[in-house]
């Protein structure tokens, strides 16, 4: 098949294009710094290939309290990116697949966390215009489906982890925190101070895990969108007590900021549609993908700087 990647140098972006490629795939694969998806047009040089596939990976976000302190940039370049990527799929490549990614955090509180609630209730106030840009993302999907006939699939993950992630100085999801935090504080001797009390929940997919579901999804259904969680959440006070059994560190040792940004007090994701569309699948078990994240993140993520 031809495809097309938007967000090609993220974490995701890198290793869809790797399988995509090592699965025999023609790729054009972009990220920010080659195209700049704010502007109307920037596709345009892309449109004489025909693409069997365009993924929509792309979004401009970080983790932490990334989207707290930027609401309103993140409301802009969100849906100027989405905006340019869907008026491109549906004139230039309407015969394509988009395969795009939503966000955990479009649920409102208080409701199950299924396909269905998915634009129901109102996300977390610091989430509020992220969450909005992303189900704008899905409202776009459906609203040019159901004019135009095209197809699409729009996946929701729970946090990814696993070799790979990014060490650039960008705020990082809370398990490569963990580990980094842990890990230099059996290093270094530096405290780990870790964010809220402790007892917020999460849940963790392996990326490798996701890309190979999201392969497997993507023949099966379309124009749905569906939740790809590991159906489990635990408390970050678990996450870290399995990261200290992985590097030797005292728990008893890790102090909480409870005056730090904590989101979302629970996130776990329905899996029952997962489930239903994928009976046999299996998710790598947590201590094992913990185990190769921990020793990739201390190979690479470990100097001083990150
Ligand atoms: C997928 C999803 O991912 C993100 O949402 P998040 O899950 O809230 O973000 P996170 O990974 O930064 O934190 C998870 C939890 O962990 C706690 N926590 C403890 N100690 C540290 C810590 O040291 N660092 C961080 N980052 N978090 C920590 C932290 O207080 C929070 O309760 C967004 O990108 C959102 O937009 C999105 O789509």
């Amino acid at each position: 098949m031809r495809v097309f990647v938007t967000g090609a140098t993220g974490f995701l972006g890198g290793a869809l294009c790797r399988r995509l490629g090592a699965d025999g795939h023609e790729v054009t694969a972009v990220g920010s710094a080659a195209c700049d998806l704010r502007q109307a047009g920037a596709l345009e040089r892309y449109s004489d290939t025909v693409f069997d596939r365009v993924y929509h990976l792309a979004a401009w976000t970080q983790a932490g309290d990334f989207c707290l302190r930027h609401p309103g940039e993140q409301w802009l370049v969100n849906q100027q990116i989405n905006t340019n990527v869907l008026d491109w799929w549906r004139r230039r490549q309407p015969q394509a697949k988009l395969v795009c990614m939503g966000t955990s955090c479009a649920y409102a509180p208080g409701l199950a966390l299924a396909e269905e609630n998915y634009l129901a209730g109102e996300p977390i106030a610091s989430l509020f215009s992220y969450a909005h840009t992303k189900r704008m993302l899905y409202v776009g999907l459906r609203a040019l489906a159901a004019q135009y006939g095209l197809r699409y699939l729009c996946l929701v993950p729970s946090t990814l982890y696993g070799p790979g992630y990014h060490t650039d100085g960008r705020q990082m999801h809370f398990i490569f925190d963990l580990i980094r935090k842990i890990l230099r504080g059996q290093r270094y001797g530096e405290p780990v101070l870790l964010w809220g009390d402790g007892w917020q929940r999460r849940e963790l997919v392996l990326l490798d895990d996701f890309v190979g579901l999201m392969l497997q999804l993507e023949g099966r259904c379309d124009n749905q969108l569906v939740n790809v969680g590991a159906g489990e959440e635990f408390t970050i006070r678990h996450f870290a007590g399995l990261i200290c059994q992985l590097t030797g560190y005292d728990p008893r040792r890790i102090d909480y900021d409870t005056a730090r940004y904590v989101g979302a007090q629970s996130k776990c994701l329905d899996t029952a549609k997962l489930r239903a569309l994928l009976p046999q699948h299996r998710m790598t078990p947590l201590a094992e993908g913990l185990a190769r994240t921990v020793r990739w993140v201390e190979q690479h993520a470990l100097h001083p700087s990150t």
